[in-house]
């Protein structure tokens, strides 16, 4: 391969964007080559446009880039998404229309019949669905953050013995809601107990994610989810408590050991992004917590402590992970790399890239499988 495939950030001044452009930076597959943000932003420096807050210093490529605005023609083939939703629908699907594969953040398309919603440790096959999307490019889209925790420890449980009935209390990082997001008057010393769709989305999203495919359309996995969701005052960090019940009786041994060896197709192609532990299985009485275990495996891991008999369903649990890495930006990111690495970008992506090809492959996704596809890589 000569060189790294070009990639835009739509929403590159947001929270995700922000967090898309520290993850992209010296990336080994994706160079960012354009950012886009509102007509606010549009036409500064990047520097000028964007209340950056991330840990490190904007890289000083970055920095003096000249951001895009949504009327702009972008030259990219691949744009990483981080648009607030009230835009993201209709932008993405324009951008899909033009040929630009958008690997969407947002929530806007997740729930459509022919929109992977993918976490490629468990259903990278669902890309596939790619191949029947009415535009010349396609939209791939990563899960609500909350839920993304929520379908990765659910996930070894669900194949081994079927998952049957789940209940989640979430405490949800004040990041969630990008920046500013909530006052701070609001949120110190306070907990907000509504998060405006958030409990719906989590009460469905899981299912499409671990459910089949068949006839080329997914079958939703067939257990129902309670969620409660609240806004805390921590800065990174989504907690939750889950209790479920399971089709199939299990020990707690068993449950620990099938969470604890769980691993996908990112650890099996050792993608960059790929943590080696997607669940990383904690015995301390008093973990996970966020200001503690937030950035174990770079943020990419579901960190799950508290495995314990409960008193109304079968187990419960405590969940945590990363919300803007794991949840967002690195998930988006996790996708690309998979769909780069099964080849849906050409044999070449920095030069062969093209639309055409792009579906006859994720066709063969479906018809190969993806055990063909991943042992001739
Ligand atoms: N934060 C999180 O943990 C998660 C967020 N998401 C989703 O990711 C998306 C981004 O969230 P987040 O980064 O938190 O939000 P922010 O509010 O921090 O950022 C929003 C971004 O969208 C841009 N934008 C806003 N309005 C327009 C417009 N009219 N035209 C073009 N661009 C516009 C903003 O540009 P400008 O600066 O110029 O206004 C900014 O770059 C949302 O859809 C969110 O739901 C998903 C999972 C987790
Ligand atoms: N609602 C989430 C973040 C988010 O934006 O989710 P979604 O992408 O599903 O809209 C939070 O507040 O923490």
């Amino acid at each position: 391969m000569n060189s790294k495939m070009r990639v835009a950030i739509l929403g590159a001044t947001g929270t995700v964007g922000q967090k898309f452009i520290t993850l992209l930076t010296d990336h080994p597959y994706f160079e960012v080559a354009e950012l886009v943000a509102s007509e606010r932003s549009a036409g500064k420096r990047y520097v000028d446009a964007c209340a950056w807050k991330q840990n490190t210093p904007i890289p000083g490529y970055i920095a003096d880039m000249q951001v895009k605005s949504l009327e702009d023609t972008l030259d990219s083939p691949v744009l990483f998404s981080g648009l607030d939703s009230s835009v993201a629908g209709a932008a993405e699907e324009r951008y899909a229309r033009l040929g630009h594969v958008v690997i969407s953040n947002s929530k806007n398309h997740r729930m459509e019949e022919d929109v992977p919603l993918v976490i490629p440790e468990i259903n990278p096959d669902h890309l596939s669905l790619i191949a029947g999307q009415k535009w010349d490019g396609a939209i791939i889209t990563n899960s609500n953050c909350s839920t993304m925790f929520l379908a990765m420890a659910l996930a070894p449980l669900h194949e081994t013995f079927g998952v049957e009935a789940v209940q989640v209390t979430t405490m949800q990082a004040i990041s969630g809601a990008g920046y500013p997001g909530v006052a701070s008057y609001d949120i110190l010393g306070n907990i907000i107990p509504y998060i405006g769709g958030e409990e719906e989305k989590m009460e469905i999203e899981s299912q499409k994610i671990l459910g089949t495919l068949a006839d080329g359309k997914v079958v939703d996995a067939d257990f129902v989810v309670s969620a409660q969701c609240n806004r805390v005052p921590v800065v990174d960090g989504h907690t939750e408590t889950v209790s479920f019940s399971l089709k199939k009786k299990a020990s707690l041994e068993e449950l620990r050991s099938v969470m604890a060896g769980f691993r996908g197709l990112p650890q099996e192609l050792k993608l960059p992004s790929a943590p080696d532990h997607p669940i990383l299985m904690m015995d301390d009485a008093d973990r996970p917590q966020p200001s503690r275990d937030v950035w174990l495996e770079k943020g990419m891991a579901t960190v799950v402590g508290r495995l314990r008999p409960c008193n109304v369903l079968d187990y419960r649990m405590v969940i945590m992970g990363h919300n803007t890495v794991r949840g967002a930006a690195g998930a988006a990111v996790l996708n690309a790399e998979t769909m780069f690495r099964l080849g849906l970008f050409g044999d070449n992506p920095a030069e062969d890239y093209n639309t055409e090809e792009l579906k006859r492959r994720a066709y063969a996704l479906s018809t190969d499988g993806m055990r063909d596809v991943v042992c001739s890589k």
